[in-house]
């Protein structure tokens, strides 16, 4: 291929080539971007056109959309020429001469391998140049740990790029981790709840994380609450809210912390007393790092970039998002149950990348309605979440929140009149004798953990004059968890 021969430098010629296949490799098929993703950045492409179309490329597939010359052509100089022909048909080009996709991970390798091996000769350049110089402020003890760190600096991505560190070089760094993290309180942000904790482990950074209700079940409220309690603990913490406005949030939050019904509020029937306590919370909230953003429907770029925006501006430890329904899906012409799947990789990236933790709620379907029908139980499961089970490929720790109050009250009426003999309850008195029992009661039902013990099922309470969860030690035991 010699559409564009740029400024490659002549001692160096194969990374053009390796260059010109991956970017072909990629626009064919956008999964293979994963597969040099972790190791390969756009500085380590030599030519500047290469560059921008491999980190436009990356933007894309993070986003779940697919990269090939039409959907790259708008964000890139299209009509600039190179090489005699313009970006536009240079990509076209690309991916006509591409030659297979399979090989991307070492199209990859030898990409970085040049840019490593230019690196070199660079820092080896100057470090003769410094030498045979030597400036006033220069010795030679000062230019050999320059190189050092430089050279240092050019192995370790190497390390990166290998992608295939040997295990026993691995431990050692990742025992030191783990053990700076666990000193380390700012590294996890705990939840709002100790069950919360005990069921799921801490919040980590990178980590998406599902957590599903039905509709009216408390996503919001406890989502309000997690955030208000991370901010307080100097996490920098924001709900997206897709669905409620940003006052109505903001007023359900004050209304959890100061415990002023949340009807009173909202209707601002407030006496003396509430006034003053509300009063007291808009003082004391002025610094917490909490911050409610509305959005209207939104795509998943639009939460890519409003959350970049943010880390940059002042940092961001913890993203709630209410709820995935509410994200337009990318990829139109994909299945349905894969555009599902590409927004939750989007968030993953998302979450990984910015090196903040994603958590989305998900809206419970109806299904366990069907499967009540038919005599089995009301308890979520994983194939009652928004777009299947399958989501949980990309989740690193998923759990339900079970209020099963709110499911009998929708059942109860719903439910015939039925003759029984005396002495014997009606179904629907034995229901309303499950209603008494559940009153006020919640569990946190933990369907995946990627680092621990999944299985748990603590129960907490809620109180729904303020929507506000609390505490409880108490365990949904086996007795009580079949009769539910
Ligand atoms: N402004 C309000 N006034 C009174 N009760 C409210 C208010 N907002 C929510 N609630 C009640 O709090 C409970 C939990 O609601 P919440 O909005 O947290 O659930 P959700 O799971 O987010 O629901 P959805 O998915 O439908 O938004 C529900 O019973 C709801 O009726």
């Amino acid at each position: 291929m010699n559409a564009y021969s740029g400024n490659v430098k002549p001692a160096l010629p194969d990374a053009l080539e390796a260059e010109q296949a991956l970017l072909g490799a990629l626009m064919q098929n956008s999964d293979a971007y994963w597969r040099v993703a972790a190791f390969l950045k756009p500085i380590h492409f030599m030519e500047d056109i290469h560059k921008r179309i491999y980190e436009t490329i990356g933007t894309m597939v993070s986003q779940g959309r697919s990269a090939n010359p039409i959907t790259l052509k708008p964000y890139l100089p299209a009509s600039e020429m190179i090489g005699g022909i313009t970006v536009a048909q240079y990509l076209v080009q690309l991916v006509a001469e591409a030659v297979t996709v399979i090989n991307a991970y070492d199209y990859g390798r030898a990409i970085i391998e040049v840019w490593a091996r230019s690196q070199i000769i660079s820092q080896m350049e100057d470090i003769i140049q410094m030498a045979r110089t030597m400036p006033i402020d220069m010795t030679p003890e000062k230019i050999i740990a320059h190189a050092a760190g430089e050279l240092t600096r050019i192995a370790q991505e190497g390390n990166e790029r290998a992608g295939s560190t040997k295990y026993g070089v691995l431990l050692p760094a990742a025992v030191t981790k783990a053990a700076q993290d666990s000193d380390n309180t700012a590294a996890r942000i705990p939840w709002v709840l100790p069950e919360m904790s005990g069921a799921l482990g801490d919040i980590r950074r990178g980590n998406l994380i599902g957590f599903m209700s039905d509709s009216g079940g408390g996503k919001t409220s406890l989502s309000l609450q997690q955030c208000r309690f991370a901010a307080e603990r100097g996490f920098k913490s924001a709900l997206f809210s897709i669905e409620v406005t940003e006052e109505e949030a903001a007023l359900q939050a004050a209304a959890q912390s100061t415990r002023i019904s949340l009807s009173r509020i909202d209707n601002y029937t407030l006496d003396t007393q509430e006034t003053a306590n509300l009063e007291r919370e808009i003082a004391s909230s002025t610094d917490l790092p909490f911050y409610i953003v509305g959005f209207g429907e939104c795509s998943l770029s639009d939460i890519r970039i409003k959350a970049e925006a943010m880390v940059k501006s002042h940092g961001l430890d913890l993203i709630v998002i209410d709820h995935a329904k509410m994200i337009s899906l990318p990829n139109p012409k994909d299945m349905f149950a894969e555009r599902v799947n590409a927004l939750y990789r989007g968030l993953k990236a998302i979450a990984k990348n910015l090196n903040v933790a994603i958590v989305i709620l998900i809206q419970r379907n109806d299904e366990w309605k069907g499967r009540w029908k038919a005599g089995g139980s009301i308890r979520p499961i994983m194939g009652d979440a928004y777009g299947g089970s399958s989501v949980k490929q990309n989740l690193d720790v998923w759990f339900s929140l079970y209020r099963p109050e709110p499911l009998y009250q929708e059942l109860i009426p719903t439910m015939p009149p039925e003759r029984v003999r005396e002495g014997e309850l009606t179904k629907k008195q034995v229901m309303l004798g499950k209603l008494e029992q559940c009153r006020s009661r919640a569990w946190i039902i933990n369907h995946k953990r990627r680092r621990g013990e999944p299985g748990k099922s603590p129960e907490i309470r809620f109180d729904g004059e303020y929507t506000q969860f609390l505490s409880t030690s108490e365990q949904l035991d086996e007795a009580f968890e079949g009769f539910l």
